[in-house]
C-alpha cells in the first residue's frame, strides 16, 4: 500500500484521468485498483472506446464520465443509468471535465486533441501529469507559459522525461552539460531503407520493449518520438537545443541522464514498465510500490548505446531543425506527423512515406510566430490541411 506524503487514509488522493481507454490510462487505473485507499477517481474520459469506458466507470465508480465522441452518448447514459455517475459526451465536454476540481489531473489523451483539456486543469490550478507529449510540441511556448503563470506543477510521465524529472538538479541548472535522451531505436533499428519501404502498420506497432497505443509505436518506429520527445525536453527542462543529445539504446532500461559538467552522469534504470513513471507522479513526492519486474542487471548483462542514424531516420533531422527554427515549425511538424501516421495506419500510404509528408508540408508552410492559442489552432488546422492534401497526390 502507498503512503504518498500529501495523504492521509481519511483523504485519498482525487484524480482525473483524460484518456483512460488508452495505454498510459488504463496503466494509470491499474496501479489506482492496486491502491483502492488512496485514490478516488472524479472523471474518466474516452474517445471511442465506449465499452471499456464503461467497464472503467462500472469498476471505478467515477462522478464524471466522458466519451468525446458524441454518438456514443445515449448508449453510455443506458448503460450507466442508475449508477449516479453523472454522463456527457463530444469534445467541449472532454475539455469542460477539467474544471472539476482534483488532486491530479493524468493527462494522457493521445495528439494535440489533448492540448485544450490539459490547459483547462493548469487554468484551474491541478497537478498535472502529463503523458501527452504533442501538447508540449505544439505549443510549447505558451503552455510553459500557463504553467508559470498559473504557478501549476508539472509532473512528467513520459519515461525519459520521468527519468530526467528524477535526477535533473533544478536547484542548480548551470551544474547542467547535457542531458541525453535514450531511444530504442524502434523495430527497425538495423533495417536499411529498401526494407522499411515495405514495412506494414503490424510491423511498425511491435515495439520491441514497451507495449503502447498506436500511434506513439509507429511514431517509434519512425523515431519521430525522440523527435517529439527532444522539443518536449526542450520545453520541460532550463536547457538549450543544443545541450539535448540522443543516444540509442535497444534495452530501454536506462531511461535517460543527465550529463553535470563535473563529468557525473545521473541516469534513472528499471525495467520498461510504464507504470513506473506514472507511480512516479501519482505519489509524487512519495514514491509508491509498483508490480513492475525489478531490474536484474546480471541477468541482463549487457547494456549497449550508439549513435543515432540520421539517415536511414530522418524524423530525428526534421525535429530538430523545427524546434530550432521555433515559430510555427514545432506545430506544423505535430499536425503533419499526425496526419501521416493516420494515413500509415489506415494503409494509404508507405512507411517511409511518413517523414517525407512531414518534410513536405514543413516546407510548404511560411515559417511564422505563433502569438497564442488561436495561432496554434489556426497552424495546427492549415497543416493539416496542407498534409493530407499531399497525401492524397501519394496514394
Ligand atoms: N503508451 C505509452 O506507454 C506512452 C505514451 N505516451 C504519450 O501518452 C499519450 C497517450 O498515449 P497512449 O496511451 O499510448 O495512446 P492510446 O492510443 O493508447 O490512447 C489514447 C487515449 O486518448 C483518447 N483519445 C484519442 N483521440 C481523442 C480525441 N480526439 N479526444 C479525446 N480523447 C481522445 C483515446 O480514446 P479511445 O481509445 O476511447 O478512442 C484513448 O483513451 C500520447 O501522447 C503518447 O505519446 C508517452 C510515453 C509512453
Ligand atoms: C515508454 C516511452 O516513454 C516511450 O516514449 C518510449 O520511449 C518509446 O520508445 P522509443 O525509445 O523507441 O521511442
Ligand atoms: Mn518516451
Amino acid at each position: 500500500m502507498i503512503q504518498p506524503l500529501l495523504q492521509t487514509a481519511t483523504a485519498p488522493r482525487t484524480v482525473s484521468v483524460f484518456g483512460a481507454t488508452g495505454s498510459i490510462g488504463c496503466n494509470t487505473l491499474d496501479l489506482v485498483r492496486r491502491n483502492p485507499d488512496a485514490y478516488r477517481i472524479e472523471a474518466l474520459t474516452a474517445y471511442r472506446n465506449l465499452d471499456l469506458l464503461i467497464a472503467q466507470a462500472l469498476e471505478f465508480r467515477p462522478h464524471l464520465a466522458v466519451i468525446g465522441d458524441a454518438s456514443h452518448y445515449s448508449a453510455l447514459k443506458a448503460a450507466l443509468a442508475g449508477t449516479g455517475i453523472e454522463v456527457a459526451a463530444g469534445d467541449q465536454a472532454v475539455v469542460d471535465a477539467a474544471d472539476r476540481p482534483v488532486d491530479l489531473v493524468m493527462a494522457a489523451i493521445v495528439g494535440a486533441a489533448g492540448l485544450e483539456p490539459t490547459l483547462r486543469a493548469l487554468r484551474r490550478g491541478a497537478v498535472v501529469a502529463l503523458a501527452n507529449k504533442e501538447c508540449l510540441v505544439c505549443a510549447g511556448e505558451l503552455f510553459m507559459r500557463e504553467v508559470e503563470r498559473q504557478g501549476a506543477t508539472l509532473l512528467p510521465v513520459d519515461s525519459e522525461h520521468n527519468a530526467i524529472f528524477q535526477v535533473f538538479d533544478f536547484d542548480r541548472p548551470e551544474a547542467v552539460d547535457r542531458i541525453i535522451l535514450t531511444a530504442s531505436g524502434g523495430p527497425f533499428r538495423t533495417w536499411d531503407r529498401d526494407s522499411m519501404a515495405q514495412v506494414t502498420p503490424e510491423q511498425a506497432v511491435a515495439h520491441p520493449n514497451w507495449d503502447m497505443g498506436a500511434k506513439i509505436s509507429v511514431d517509434s518506429a519512425t523515431m519521430f518520438n525522440k523527435g517529439l520527445e527532444l522539443i518536449e525536453a526542450f520545453h520541460l527542462f532550463p536547457v538549450k537545443a543544443e545541450q539535448i543529445e540522443i543516444l540509442v539504446h535497444p534495452q530501454s532500461v536506462v531511461h535517460s541522464m543527465v550529463s553535470y559538467i563535473d563529468g557525473s552522469v545521473l541516469a534513472q534504470l528499471g525495467s520498461p514498465d510504464m507504470r513506473t513513471p506514472i507511480s512516479y507522479a501519482l505519489g509524487w513526492p512519495a514514491r509508491m510500490e509498483t508490480p513492475a519486474r525489478r531490474l536484474n542487471l546480471a541477468q541482463i548483462g549487457r547494456l549497449d548505446f550508439a549513435e543515432p542514424d540520421l539517415e536511414r531516420f530522418p524524423a530525428l533531422r526534421l525535429a530538430r531543425e523545427a524546434l530550432v527554427a521555433g515559430g510555427n515549425a514545432p506545430t506544423v511538424l505535430n499536425a503533419a506527423n499526425e496526419v501521416a501516421v493516420a494515413g500509415f495506419l489506415a494503409r494509404k500510404i508507405g512507411f517511409l512515406q511518413i517523414a517525407e509528408i512531414v518534410q513536405t508540408t514543413l516546407e510548404t508552410l511560411p515559417l511564422a510566430g505563433v502569438e497564442d492559442l488561436d495561432d496554434v489552432r489556426e497552424t495546427d488546422r492549415e497543416a493539416r490541411r496542407v498534409a493530407d492534401a499531399i497525401m492524397r497526390r501519394i496514394e
